[in-house]
Order: structure tokens, then sequence, then C-alpha cells
């Protein structure tokens, strides 16, 4: 295992105990910011002034770009949101060198129950919007389940959910985006209305235009969660079973949580209207439950000592949704080592999660050094028949656990994501977050050696973390076809913005 020996003893009071910092100050912070928002939206919501004031603040967004075309354009572009707040592990050195637009767009617009859509502003998270449609009864298609995820970065980036093998990514329920271009222009675009710009949009990072509004698919949405639990203890039978629901899609979400390289949990699950006899009510989201992780990894121990197989649960349908955002999946588990002990979790779980933004705002240096040399964060996507042989590569580079699956399907549209046969093919997202155990690992090389087998595989690495690709492998791994062609024939485009790998390589963000 990588070990970072802290160099003073500041270092290493900052590193153990940087809890003391967010129990104290954070967590409170954290705790009022969600006060403030939550009545915001409902002030917004009670005087309906959302969908009018959208004009105006795309006119605004207008009236920022065209200042820049009539200037001297010695800067590029990119939104005004400060890196701090977003959710990508990094902060982007570009923000500070370009011209920042500020697109306060914030709101839900219009919820649409006819054509089963709802409109929304790109700085609306996935907390607020499954909180908006639970009330009328409604979901996304495909909810990623970080409350604090925006749907532009969503779009901008990707998003995946364990939804997604029957739905695809969260690119895949959008149909139709509003952009301001840098010519200073407005354009929608869907699939029948500019279909060039509509696919090149996804994975583009704010490189074609600033998103102003998106119309995205919602579903039908129940009151609970029907779960079901299947322990392995061997990885061949755990990926054949996970690879045969996913192509099967009997269930509505599956994803897998591996806790070794050869034992983990299957999960799929359904929505229903109420609590059947065959399982017991958990009530995942509530401030004194146990972290998610945990209690699968519980039910995978009971099995190993003989206890039980199958377990079945029925969880409310938010509490699933969001059942890894209390504890950041077991990323806070390194932050706050007792954040799952029962009596932390009665007298604290309320004011939990800390605010991923005041995280990154006051993270020291000697915890980012830390997090360089000892830490992983990526999220590598392959095809699933390829599960079983990336595991193996995984365990010898990284060893990191839990492990994290999720399958997904990929239409076959045009757009960065090349598939190579039919109309859609199934991937798996594998995420992997934690202090790695791997003999000989060293952040650089071994990242670039999974990077190396992803692209050989036909995958692609999940942009928010680190890609330490060259440029002519970042190409490889992406298709830009569509996207060099969207960026000749767009005005002033390569002008303003530079190309996706300028925002996204290690060199551009610290
Ligand atoms: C466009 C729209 C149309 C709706 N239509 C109906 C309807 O016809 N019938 C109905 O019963 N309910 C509707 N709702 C749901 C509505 O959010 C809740 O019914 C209402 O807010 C409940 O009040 P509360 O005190 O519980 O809200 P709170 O819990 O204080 O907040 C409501 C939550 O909803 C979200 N929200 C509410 N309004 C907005 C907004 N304008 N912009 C962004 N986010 C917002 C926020 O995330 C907030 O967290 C609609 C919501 C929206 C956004
Ligand atoms: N379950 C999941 O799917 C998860 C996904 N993620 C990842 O997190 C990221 C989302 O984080 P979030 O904080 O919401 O987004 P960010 O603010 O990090 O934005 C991500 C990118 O999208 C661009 N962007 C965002 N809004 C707009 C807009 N209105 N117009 C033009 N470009 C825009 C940003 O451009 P600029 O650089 O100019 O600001 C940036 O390059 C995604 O990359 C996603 O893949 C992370 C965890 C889980
Ligand atoms: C499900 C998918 C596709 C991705 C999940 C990624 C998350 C595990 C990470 C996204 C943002 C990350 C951050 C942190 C941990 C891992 C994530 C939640 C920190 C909280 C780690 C501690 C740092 O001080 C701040 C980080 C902010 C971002």
């Amino acid at each position: 295992m990588v070990t970072v020996e802290p160099e003073t003893f500041l270092e290493y009071i900052i590193i153990e105990y940087r809890w003391l910092l967010v129990i104290t100050t954070l967590m409170p912070l954290s705790f009022l910011w969600k006060i403030w928002s939550a009545c915001r939206n409902y002030v917004v919501f009670t005087m309906n002034s959302a969908p009018k004031a959208h004009e105006s603040k795309v006119k605004d967004v207008q009236k920022q770009v065209k200042n820049w075309l009539s200037g001297d354009r010695s800067t590029q572009l990119c939104t005004g949101r400060p890196t701090w707040q977003t959710m990508s592990f990094r902060q982007g050195i570009y923000k500070k060198m370009f011209t920042n637009i500020q697109i306060n767009l914030v709101d839900v617009l219009e919820v649409d129950t006819k054509n089963m859509t709802v409109r929304c502003e790109p700085l609306v998270t996935m907390g607020q919007l499954s909180q908006t449609l639970d009330r009328l009864g409604l979901a996304l298609a495909v909810v990623p389940e970080l409350d604090q995820l925006t749907v532009g970065g969503l779009v901008m980036g990707t998003g995946v959910e364990t939804s997604s093998h029957i739905y695809g990514l969260f690119q895949h329920i959008c149909v139709q985006y509003e952009l301001v271009l840098a010519d200073g222009s407005v354009v929608t675009c869907s699939k029948d209305e500019n279909p060039d710009l509509f696919y090149a949009v996804p994975w583009s990072y704010g490189t074609l235009g600033f998103l102003t509004s998106v119309v995205i698919k919602v579903v039908p949405a129940k009151k609970y969660v029907r779960i079901e639990y299947h322990p392995y203890t061997n990885l061949s039978d755990l990926a054949k079973r996970f690879q045969e629901e996913s192509v099967k899609k009997t269930h509505q979400f599956i994803e897998a949580l591996l806790y070794t390289k050869d034992s983990g949990m299957v999960m799929t699950a359904d929505m229903v209207d109420a609590v059947g006899k065959d399982g017991k009510f958990n009530p995942i989201g509530k401030w004194y439950a146990e972290w998610f992780f945990k209690q699968v990894e519980k039910y995978l121990n009971d099995y190993r000592r003989g206890r039980k197989t199958t377990v079945v649960e029925y969880i409310p349908l938010r509490d699933y949704y969001h059942r890894h955002t209390r504890s950041f999946f077991w990323e806070l588990q390194d932050i706050i080592p007792f954040g799952n002990n029962v009596i932390f979790r009665y007298l604290f779980g309320w004011l939990m999660p800390p605010e991923v933004s005041l995280l990154k705002l006051t993270q020291p240096e000697a915890v980012t050094k830390l997090y360089n040399k000892a830490h992983v964060i990526q999220d590598m996507l392959v095809p699933i028949e390829a599960l079983e042989e990336a595991i193996d590569v995984f365990h010898r580079e990284f060893e990191v656990y839990p492990i994290w699956l999720c399958p997904f399907k990929v239409f076959n549209n045009p757009g960065q994501l090349k598939v190579h046969s039919g109309d859609w093919q199934m991937f798996v997202d594998i995420g992997v977050y934690g202090v790695p155990k791997a003999k000989g690992f060293e952040t650089e090389s071994s990242t670039r050696r999974i990077e190396q087998f992803v692209t050989q595989k036909r995958g692609f690495q999940m942009l928010y973390a680190d890609t330490y690709t060259t440029r002519e492998e970042f190409r490889r791994m992406f298709d830009h076809t569509l996207y060099d062609k969207m960026r000749s024939t767009l005005p002033h485009c390569k002008e303003a913005f530079p190309e996706i790998y300028g925002k996204v390589n290690r060199l551009v963000r610290k």
C-alpha cells in the first residue's frame, strides 16, 4: 500500500483531524445552505417566476458573449461557476485565465405531464429535481446518485445510474438543448432540429456553446423500490449474473458492489406501490440509518457465515435514488472515520453529508498532496463482456475496494461515443474510489496503464476524474469526427472555446 508520510506535525494534524473542521464548521454551514436553497426554491415556485425570468436570463448570457465578441477576444470562454462549486474532483486552472460567463440559471421551468418531459435550467441539481418530480408522481428516467450533480454538468459531461441498462446515459434521456453559441445567437437542437449539434453536445464540456435549458424525459414513479440482494463469493458467477440481468432487462435497476476481488453483491430492484410481506421496510435515507454500502457488506458477511442467501427489502424511492449521497459512495469514511458509528449518526446524522463544494473550498494543500499520491477516483466504462478481465487488471494496478459496478447502454448515435455494432452496446461503469493497496502503485503510470487497457477494449473514461492520456490517445478514445465538424461550422467556436482535451487533461487541473 502507498503511504504518504506527513512532512510536518501540522500536516499530520490537518490530515488526521480534518473531521474536526468538517463537523464543527462545514456540516452546520452545509445545513444552513440546504435550508436556504429549499426556501429559495419554494418562493420561486409559489411566485411562478422562473419561466418568466428565463428569457431575460438567457438575454443576459447573450449580452456577455456579445461583449466578448466586440472586445479584443484575447481570452477564451468558460462558465463562471467557480471551480470549487463543481463535482469534478479537481479545480480547473483554465477558469482563472478565461473570460467567465455567468450563467445563473437554477430553476425547474416546466413539467409537461402530457409529453412526459421536464424542462429545466442547467444549474438545477439532481436532489432538487428528484424532489420536485417526486411530488408529481414522476422521476427522471436516469437519476445520477449524488444530490449535488447538475443538469448542465451531466449533459456536458456524462451521467450514469442503475436504470442506464434500459435508458442509456443521461444524454440519452435528453430530448432538446437550448444553447447560446459563440456568436451570441440562441439555438435549440434535438434529433430532428440541428441534429449534428444535438449529438455533439454530450461530452463536449462546454466547448461548443453555453447550455441554457434542457428538456428531459420523465417516467411514472412509484413510492418504493423492492430490492433483492444476491451475494456472490466467486467473480465469474457474479459477472455472469450481472451481465445476464443487464441484458435481460427484467429489472428496472441493477448495480453491484465488489468488496474483494472474488466477492460482492448483485442488486436488482424495481419500483412498487406498497411494501410487500416478503421483505423488510428499510428507509435508508433517514439521518440515523447506516451507510448503504455498509448495510450491503453486512448482508454479504451474513452470507459468508452461511446465514442467508437472497435478502429482500423495500426502500422509499428517493432514498434509493440518493443511496450513495450520505457517504459519497465510501469516500466520506476517509474524512470522518466514525461517520457510520451509531452514536454519531443519531447525534449528527441530520447534518450529513457536508457539501462537496465546501470540502473542495477548504481542502488543505496537505490533503491535496495525499489525494494525488495515495488515492484513486476513477470511473472507467468498458464493454460488459470485458468485466472479469477488467477487474483482474484493476486489482493488479489499484486494488481498491469496494468497487462500484453499474451497467449502461450506449445507443449507436453519432457523437463522441462510438459503438461498433448493432443499435446499441452494453457497457459497465467500473467505479474505483479509495486508497490503493496494490504493490508498486504509482498514480500516473498505474492510471495510464488502466487508460490503455480501456482504450484497447474500446471503452471510455469519465472525465470529471483525472485523465493522463496524451491528446492523441484522448482522440483515439473519443471519436472527434462530428465534434471537429461542428467546431469548424459554428461561428467563432474555435476562437471562443478550447478543445475538450484542453479542459479535462491533468495539466489544466490542480
Ligand atoms: C414547474 C413546476 C410545476 C409544478 N407543478 C405542480 C403541480 O401542478 N401540482 C403540484 O402539486 N405540485 C407541482 N409542483 C411540485 C412542487 O414543487 C411542490 O408541490 C411544492 O413545492 C411543495 O411545497 P413544499 O413546501 O413541500 O416545498 P419545499 O420542500 O420547500 O420545496 C420544494 C422543492 O421543489 C423544488 N422546486 C419547487 N419549485 C421550484 C422552482 N420553481 N424551481 C426550481 N425548483 C423548484 C425545489 O427543489 C424544492 O426543494 C411543481 C413544481 C414545478 C417546479
Ligand atoms: N453518477 C454520475 O453519473 C456522476 C457523474 N459525475 C460527473 O460530474 C460532472 C458533473 O458535475 P457538475 O458539478 O454538475 O458539473 P461541472 O460544473 O463540473 O461541469 C462539467 C462540465 O460541463 C460544463 N458545463 C456545465 N454547465 C454548462 C453550461 N450551462 N454551459 C456550458 N457548459 C457547461 C462545464 O464547463 P466549464 O468548464 O466552462 O465550467 C464543465 O466543463 C460530470 O462530468 C459527470 O460526469 C460525478 C459523479 C457521479
Ligand atoms: C458514480 C460516479 C460515476 C462517480 C462517483 C464519483 C464520486 C465518488 C466523486 C465525485 C466527486 C468526488 C469528490 C470527493 C470524493 C469522491 C467524489 C464524491 C471529495 C469529497 C474527496 C475529499 C476532497 O477533499 C473533496 C472531494 C470533492 C469531490
